[in-house]
């Protein structure tokens, strides 16, 4: 499935008589079945905002989203916006059920599934964000720590099979450890299933590890659209964004400096991520 935003704008302010006061404006840009994309830019720059425009939260102030170049704000093809899962900032907090298998089975019970369609959902979601079925589907989600419990939050947004899936910085709150395993589960989503994902991200080490594609918003405009390697190899986009050189890029160049040749930038990657658990003890 394929998203297209046409001359997106979007304003909280919008007072008669009076052009709005665009939180952001003309924004153009197509994202593909499969993308795995980063979307950042500076707190307060209108991710969020935009990520509810497309999940349709929000109606759009001007322009256009299209799924499949079909209008999703259209009452005839609204079910369009079932395609898409989204997973709030600290999904955890909205865990509400007794048991895990009560939680991740909630949106099916809604639709009026069978109890044997549900069941067989729900263990298919808990095998891929890895919580086995039997171990996991009586306890309550509020004994979990942090990392299970955001994975049973994603099992309940999965559950629905959604082609695409929005997270609304997914790593936030989480140590090394359960960082790394939930991109390994969301690149498994994007490889094995063709999920497109799109994510938030305030950081720039993260970005150029996992993304293939990074969106960057600036004072209301897309800035950039692109490689994430070129991109924050480039200075006057980390001067905007206030980031430093990811550390992956300052190994790079120092490698070669010395004549020192690394094969890939898998290979930097691990050099980096060594780098970082060093630095972290
Ligand atoms: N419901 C609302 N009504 C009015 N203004 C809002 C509303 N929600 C957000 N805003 C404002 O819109 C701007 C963008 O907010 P948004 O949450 O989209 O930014 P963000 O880039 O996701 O920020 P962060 O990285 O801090 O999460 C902020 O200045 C925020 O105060």
């Amino acid at each position: 499935m394929k998203i297209e935003l046409r001359n997106l704008a979007f304003s909280y302010l919008k007072e008669k008589k009076r052009e709005p006061i665009y939180l952001f404006e003309q924004l153009n840009c197509t994202i593909e079945s499969g993308d795995f994309l980063a979307l950042a830019g500076k707190s307060g720059s209108g991710k969020t905002t935009l990520l509810h425009c497309l999940k349709g939260f929000y109606t759009p102030t001007k322009g256009e989203v299209l799924i499949d170049g079909k209008n999703p704000f259209l009452k005839k093809n609204v079910s369009l916006f079932d395609s898409i899962g989204y997973v709030f900032q600290y999904p955890e907090h909205q865990l509400f059920a007794r048991t895990v298998y009560e939680d991740i089975a909630f949106a099916l019970q809604q639709l009026k599934k069978s109890e044997q369609e549900i069941e067989k959902q729900v263990k298919w979601a808990m095998e891929r964000v890895n919580l086995p079925f039997a171990i996991y589907k009586d306890r309550s989600p509020f004994e979990l720590s942090g990392g299970e419990k955001r994975r049973v939050a994603i099992a309940g947004v999965i559950v629905q099979k959604p082609t695409i899936l929005i997270l609304d910085e997914p790593t936030a709150g989480l140590d090394l450890h359960a960082r790394s395993s939930l991109f390994s589960l969301l690149h498994e989503l994007n490889q094995m299933l063709g999920i497109t994902i799109i994510w938030v991200s305030h950081h720039p080490e993260e970005i150029i590890k996992e993304a293939s594609r990074l969106l960057l918003l600036h004072n209301g405009k897309l800035m950039a659209d692109g490689n994430p390697t070129k991109l924050l190899a480039t200075p006057s986009i980390l001067q905007k964004m206030n980031w430093d050189e990811p550390d992956v890029l300052k190994i790079q160049t120092a490698f070669e400096r010395k004549g020192w040749m690394l094969n890939s930038l898998w290979d930097i990657t691990q050099v980096a991520s060594y780098w970082q658990k060093v630095n972290s003890r």
